[in-house]
């Protein structure tokens, strides 16, 4: 979307294998819709570290796209010369891999698009580095294109369950999950625009999200120009609204689940999750397959990416802590699959979350 309410895409590609990548810098919203253009694989290492593109399935399509630059990115090869042969093309997209992957440690969606991506580049049997270059972005598109269909799965599937909460139902949301955190309408805002679309009129409660703001620069922006009713508010009003009965469910994302379904997710979903529980609200967490990693039982186990002191104390432009405060920054807290009403995904819905449950829905 744009300020003219025009469809923009947080994530395309322009060209052949040869092309480049153009991703929405996300830094930027709401007060202007930009654009960073990528030919070489460092560009999209910065765009995921910064934010400019961020959200678990959308870290992962813009990295299998960073992957497709590699090939011909000398800094890929210890030559420094882009690669003249295949081989030297394979080792070049592998190193992209490799340098990709440590962008962000806690979307496993990075990581699976990665691993898809080796896959492919160590198995295809391409005459040239062009046509690996080629092969690999039909690779990346087809993750892309997939993410874009899974979305749509999740907002059916999530939009059937949440339907019988009844019209104009408040629900309570945090961080940001829609267009610009994945290649379609988003995980648990794609779940908010179908409900929308079958003029169920919900009544969206949008956590600012501390300290980076994703609910109140993207949230609010995309439901708004969605047409959704959004009400921002800052993280601690989430309480008070479960306890008056404003919300009756809540509805976030996911960064990594574990077999067991314990969700890694924006700072602040742990707390919302106890206060949820405490009120006797559901608590639904909205995610493709793509963000469940069955190598991982318990949530402790996920890797969780720890930002810079300088997110938390400065705001507005200035200094908002004194100088030289200790500063803990996660970007992630973990809930417990015990506070989690079900995982909407876009197979169904996982409720009870049961290690059992989610290795049946999601493979062993
Ligand atoms: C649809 S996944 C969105 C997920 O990613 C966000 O984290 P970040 O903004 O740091 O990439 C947040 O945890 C969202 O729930």
């Amino acid at each position: 979307m744009s300020q003219d309410n025009t469809t923009v895409a947080a994530i395309s590609w322009t060209g052949h294998g040869d092309g480049f990548l153009t991703l929405l810098d996300q830094t930027r919203l709401p007060e202007a819709v930009t654009y960073v253009n990528c030919d070489n694989v460092e560009c999209v290492w910065q765009a995921i570290k910064k934010l400019a593109v961020r959200g678990a399935p959308a870290i992962g399509i813009s990295a299998a796209y960073g992957v497709v630059l590699g090939v011909r990115d000398g800094a890929m090869l210890p030559s420094g010369a882009a690669a003249a042969t295949v081989e030297e093309a394979k080792q070049a997209a592998l190193a992209a891999c490799d340098y990709l992957a440590t962008s962000r440690p806690t979307a496993v969606n990075l990581f699976w698009a990665l691993d898809r991506m080796r896959g492919v580049i160590t198995t295809l049997d391409e005459p040239s580095s062009g046509r690996v270059g080629e092969r690999l972005l039909a690779e990346a598109q087809a993750i892309h294109e997939a993410d874009r269909l899974q979305c749509a799965a999740i907002g059916r599937h999530g939009s059937d369950l949440l339907e019988a909460l009844g019209s104009g139902v408040g629900i309570v949301t945090h961080c940001n999950t829609g267009m610009l955190a994945t290649g379609g309408d988003g995980t648990a805002l794609a779940v908010l625009f179908a409900l929308s679309e079958r003029g169920m009129k919900p009544q969206v409660f949008a956590d600012e999200t501390r300290p980076l703001l994703q609910g109140a620069r993207l949230t609010a922006w995309e439901l708004m120009q969605r047409g959704v009713d959004v009400t921002l508010i800052c993280d601690s009003m989430a309480a008070p609204i479960l306890r008056d009965g404003k919300a009756k469910a809540v509805i976030v994302g996911a960064d990594r689940i574990t077999a067991r379904g314990d969700t890694a997710n924006k700072i602040g979903t742990y707390g919302l999750a106890v206060q949820a529980h405490y009120h006797k609200v559901p608590f639904y967490v909205a995610a493709p397959t793509t963000t469940f990693d069955l190598t991982i039982t318990f949530g402790s186990d996920i890797p969780i990416e720890q930002r810079t002191p300088e997110e938390i104390t400065n705001a507005f432009g200035r200094r908002t802590a004194p100088e030289d405060v200790q500063v803990d920054n996660p970007a992630f807290d973990v809930t417990p699959a015990e506070l989690i009403t079900g995982i909407i995904t876009e197979r169904g819905v996982i409720s009870p979350v049961t290690e059992e449950a989610v290795r049946a829905m999601i493979g062993a």
